[in-house]
């Protein structure tokens, strides 16, 4: 039975878990909270949503309604399109017409930050724009979901909170993508914009090179709902685990114990016995989290992808892809990739494992103060701290081997590899699908290249020793061994990812309200290991042009909001 109306929704509504956690004691009665302000303890903060004005329907990912029962037209019903852009007065029972939004701290790279909250205190950073509107189940699974860009919280640190079409564009392509390459992260419910509200962001100058904005542009709001198990980020644990360790206030050891339980039943349910004794299951909590953390790292890294500003609040605690801001899809193959001019080399494509393990210190710190009092489950947690390298190192390999259909990883192999990528400028993506029709010689590779390359004799010398080299390694004799060896590793290397200037075109149709391409590029980009028709190859399977490189916009961005 299809999910029809919003009143069968309504029905799978199931606020049980998230009303076992405290509410911030100082929270208005009517959730109409949208100032900045200190929130110094609790869970989440009540608040009602702002509604966009005169929402437009645009997209729904027709795949994920499927996946959770619900009919296609619901995305363009009155009732529906209302809640999910932002207006919670027509609300039937049991929704409630307060969604909720969270506090979480901050660090980078593994140091504490105060400054960014307005009152240097920590206490008026989290959800600034990001209101949840509904924890359901559905089919037995568990769901919140969160408007984005649904109006100003008491987290808000004096911007709009609004986003803008360009970025909710972005975001509702790159988590339905990410979730058809096989790669965990929070799903694309619905997206409405609105075409008389508008807000102003920094922006680029046309065809600029500039690293910084130089102008503000007026931009439409939009607003997309996105949907996952949970939103826990390790920032929000850390908040918790900063107060008890400060001894904040007296329930500060209290809540960090209800966060964590919290956290291991909304995403570790399965793996955690519930009868365990506290000690025990936090010990387990940070060994999965730690599994699911560098599979998903070791997971971003063989699809191209790179986050871009892998803050603790920006890790999500169950382990998958959360906050589609800075991110990007590395075209040329450089292993200090980093699509957001603000996010600095630590957050560049091959330092993510290194920076997931900073995030993973964090999480460890913040879990801490509640092992104080048992020595044993103390030294646990921090063998489990100490073995992240190697876990990561682990994944890592795993996933080379994978792209490189090998049995066994050869790191003299592949370490040549990475050195002719980089000496011949080599799009990743393309390199990998073309490896993985197991050509006879280096001519198919060569549509990988970029500049030069393919003129350099001494260069195309060296790449033929290397592919005659992994011939010898992967050794496939007969044609049937080598179609499925192919076939393997055309489920990893995937033929098809959401390039930057694939996006650009698209969401700049969207404001002159042309959904052409947008619905194009949600098509091609839910199947990303498949072969599509001539003309999608021709067009999303190619080389990025020359003249789009270094351009402000496309090949790298500023502002994501
Ligand atoms: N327009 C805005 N209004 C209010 N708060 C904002 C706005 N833009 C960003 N923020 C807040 O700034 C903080 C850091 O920004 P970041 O880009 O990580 O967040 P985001 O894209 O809104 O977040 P996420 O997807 O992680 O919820 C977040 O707390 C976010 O809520
Ligand atoms: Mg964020």
């Amino acid at each position: 039975m299809k999910v029809k109306t919003l009143d069968e929704l309504s029905k799978l509504a199931d606020y049980s878990l998230v009303d076992t956690l405290t509410p911030d004691p100082d929270a208005t009665h009517d959730g109409v909270d949208h100032y900045p302000r200190e929130v110094f303890s609790g869970h989440y903060v009540p608040v009602k949503p702002t509604p966009i004005e005169n929402p437009t329907y645009i997209a729904h990912s027709k795949q994920f309604f499927e996946e959770l029962g619900f009919d296609d037209d619901l995305a363009t019903s009155e009732d529906f399109m209302k809640m999910f852009s932002g207006d919670s007065s027509g609300f039937p029972e049991p929704l409630k017409k307060q969604g909720w939004a969270t506090g979480y701290a901050l660090s980078i790279y593994g140091t504490e930050y105060y400054e960014q909250c307005p009152f240097r205190t920590g206490n008026g950073y989290g959800d600034g724009r990001a209101v949840s509107i509904l924890e359901a189940v559905i089919n037995g699974k568990r769901w919140e979901m969160q408007l984005k860009g649904g109006g100003r919280t008491p987290y808000c640190r004096g911007a709009d909170g609004r986003a803008v079409l360009r970025s909710s564009i972005r975001e509702f392509l790159a988590q339905e993508h990410m979730h058809a390459l096989g790669v965990p992260t929070s799903r694309s419910l619905t997206l409405y914009t609105s075409k008389t509200e508008k807000v102003r962001r920094p922006w680029f100058r046309n065809g600029s090179y500039s690293r910084d904005p130089e102008v503000m542009i007026e931009e439409d709001v939009a607003i997309t709902t996105r949907v996952a198990p949970s939103f826990l980020r390790v920032g929000q644990v850390e908040l918790f685990g900063r107060r008890a360790r400060k001894k904040e206030h007296t329930r500060a050891m209290e809540e960090l114990e209800q966060i964590v339980l919290h956290v291991i039943e909304r995403e570790y349910k399965d793996e955690i016995e519930e009868s365990l004794p506290l000690e025990q299951k936090v010990v387990l909590l940070a060994k999965a989290f730690q599994n699911r953390l560098t599979s998903l790292v070791a997971d971003w890294i063989r699809i191209g992808y790179c986050q871009g500003n892998f803050n603790s609040d920006n890790t999500a605690v169950g382990g998958f892809t959360l906050d589609y801001g800075p991110f990007g899809f590395m075209d040329m193959f450089d292993p200090r990739y980093q699509p957001w001019t603000g996010g600095g080399a630590h957050f560049s494509f091959l330092n993510q494992p290194q920076a997931a393990e900073r995030n993973f210190g964090m999480f460890i710190a913040a879990l801490k103060p509640l092992l104080d009092a048992d020595k044993e489950a103390g030294q646990q947690l921090e063998m489990i701290e100490k073995q992240f390298p190697r876990v990561m190192q682990g994944k890592m390999i795993k996933m080379w081997g994978a792209k490189l259909g090998l049995e066994h990883f050869d790191a003299e192999l592949f370490n040549d590899l990475v050195t002719l990528m980089v000496e011949s400028s080599v799009d990743y993506t393309i390199f990998f699908r073309e490896l993985s029709n197991i050509p006879e010689d280096i001519s198919t590779l060569k549509k990988s290249f970029y500049g030069d390359a393919n003129y350099n004799e001494k260069l195309l010398v060296r790449w033929i020793e290397w592919l005659e080299r992994w011939k010898t390694l992967i050794d496939v004799k007969t044609v049937p061994e080598r179609e499925k060896l192919s076939q393997k590793m055309k489920k990893v290397n995937p033929k098809y990812t959401l390039r930057e200037w694939f996006l650009v075109p698209a969401y700049q149709a969207a404001q002159r309200e042309d959904y052409t391409l947008m619905h194009e590029l949600l098509e091609v980009m839910n199947n990303p290991y498949a072969e599509l028709s001539k003309e999608m190859e021709e067009k999303y399977y190619r080389l990025k042009p020359d003249e789009l490189f270094r351009v402000a916009g496309i090949s790298h961005v500023s502002c994501s909001s």
